[in-house]
């Protein structure tokens, strides 16, 4: 089978993809990092009542036109103890932050600028202005305003203001659920006893991580020897356990003991393609099944890696309804030599004391596909076009940004 160009291949996959409409609610503690179904309104008014923003004294800002003057201390306002009565001329009610302002203040005075007389009576010590030191009512927002926009990723910020508006829940889009298998009889979960000829599976976790960061939920298929009959048990499950995208990781090779093609297969999904022209990553394989999706990841970390990257990544935050992280442009640190068939994917950091719009990528020393090290340092990857001519330090560079 010949090589799909990269372009061709994402076209491929994610031409008929649509976000996902079903909604649920969620709790606020589980909200960050969730889309939101619909636009959130306020079911109340913040401040719904006129609240001093300072420790001191509620006046009427025209008595204290010509300090010093003396006012009588009527009573207290504090937070969640408002003073039930209402201001006179030449009276004031002791005020905390967060209190809400008696009926017939206009202001607070904060307390460094009054000197308390005994119990009964405070010297006002400054001017203060209409409305100084005050919140108004509905100064944050109003009942009915829109809150939170839809499609909107929420924040830590934005999940405190939907708290604020009086939401216990919001309703999020549900999450794309997505099933990860790692295959191989080599492969052990990290800190099990390694055997002879053994390693740790270590892309499911990667994996994992980039599902979850992207706006997917991660159903854990462990890890199935190489063996069809397995990996088809987990696609089966997969499938009963209504995930949208099936993930496996290695045997997507050309060895006799790489798999994931035949157990796709087998499993009477349809593939739609074998074999990218990028490097790392040119194994992958992409089918359907049903409704789920099927990504066979190549084996090797970083190309693993990438791969999710270019591939799992724009699937996952089109179901999700999130943007597309596009490509940005660099200037290369460092020469390259020119670029065979396969498009490349130079893992590679950048100049932090460079500029930011424009910024250098410097690509690391060591690029095989093996290297979990390098792909843990890079911040960024340079894309190569294919057959693209030498590049000199300077000349301008596309990258993908990782995460
Ligand atoms: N004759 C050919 N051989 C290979 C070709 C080819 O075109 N012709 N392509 C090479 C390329 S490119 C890649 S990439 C690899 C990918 O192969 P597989 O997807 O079949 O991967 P495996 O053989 O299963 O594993 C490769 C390597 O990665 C390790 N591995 C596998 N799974 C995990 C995991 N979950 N966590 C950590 N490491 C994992 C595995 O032990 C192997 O060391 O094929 C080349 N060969
Ligand atoms: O594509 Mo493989 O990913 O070159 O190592």
């Amino acid at each position: 089978m010949s090589l799909l160009p990269l372009e061709a291949a994402l076209e491929r996959l994610l031409s008929d993809v649509s976000p996902i409409t079903d909604e649920e609610l969620v709790p606020l503690r589980e909200a960050t990092g969730r889309v939101l179904a619909c636009d959130v309104s306020a079911l109340r008014t913040q401040p719904d009542f006129n609240a001093s923003a300072m420790d001191g004294y509620a006046v009427r800002s025209a008595q204290t036109a010509s300090p010093p003057s003396v006012l009588s201390v009527i009573g207290e306002s504090a937070a969640g103890h408002a003073f039930g009565g209402r201001i006179q001329d030449g009276e004031a009610v002791r005020i905390f932050t967060g209190a809400p302002v008696p009926d017939g203040a206009d202001a607070v005075l904060i307390q460094e600028d009054a000197e308390r007389l005994g119990e009964r009576q405070v010297r006002v010590l400054a001017v203060v202005m209409p409305g100084e030191n005050v919140r108004p009512a509905g100064n944050d927002f109003r009942q009915g305003d829109v809150l939170l926009q839809r499609h909107a990723r929420l924040t830590p910020g934005a999940v405190a203001l939907g708290a604020s508006g009086g939401h216990p829940r919001l309703p999020a889009l549900r999450r794309p659920r997505v099933a990860i298998l790692a295959t191989g009889s080599e492969l052990v979960e990290p800190g099990a006893p390694l055997g002879p000829s053994q390693i740790v599976a270590s892309n499911s976790y990667g994996l994992a991580a980039l599902v979850e960061a992207n706006g997917g939920e991660v159903l854990d298929c462990g890890i199935a020897p190489d063996r069809v009959g397995d990996i088809r048990a987990q696609i089966d499950r997969a499938l009963r356990d209504g995930a949208d995208i099936f993930v496996s990781i290695g045997g997507a090779s050309v060895g006799d003991h790489d798999l994931a093609a035949k157990a796709f297969e087998e499993s009477g999904a349809t593939l739609d393609f074998w074999k990218v022209a990028m490097r790392p990553g040119k194994p992958l394989m992409a089918g359907r099944l049903g409704p789920m999706r099927l990504l066979g990841l190549p084996g090797n970390p970083s190309s693993c890696m990438v791969a999710a990257t270019l591939f799992l990544r724009p699937l996952l935050r089109r179901l999700a309804c999130l943007p597309p992280i596009v490509e940005r442009t660099g200037r290369l640190g460092s020469g390259m030599r020119a670029n065979g068939v396969r498009a490349d994917f130079v893992r590679s950091m950048l100049n932090p004391a460079g500029d930011r719009e424009t910024p250098e990528v410097l690509p690391l020393d060591r690029q095989d596909s093996s290297l979990l090290s390098i792909y843990a340092r890079a911040q960024v990857l340079i894309h190569r076009p294919p057959h693209a001519p030498p590049a000199s330090p300077g000349d301008a560079c596309r990258f993908v940004v990782l995460d």
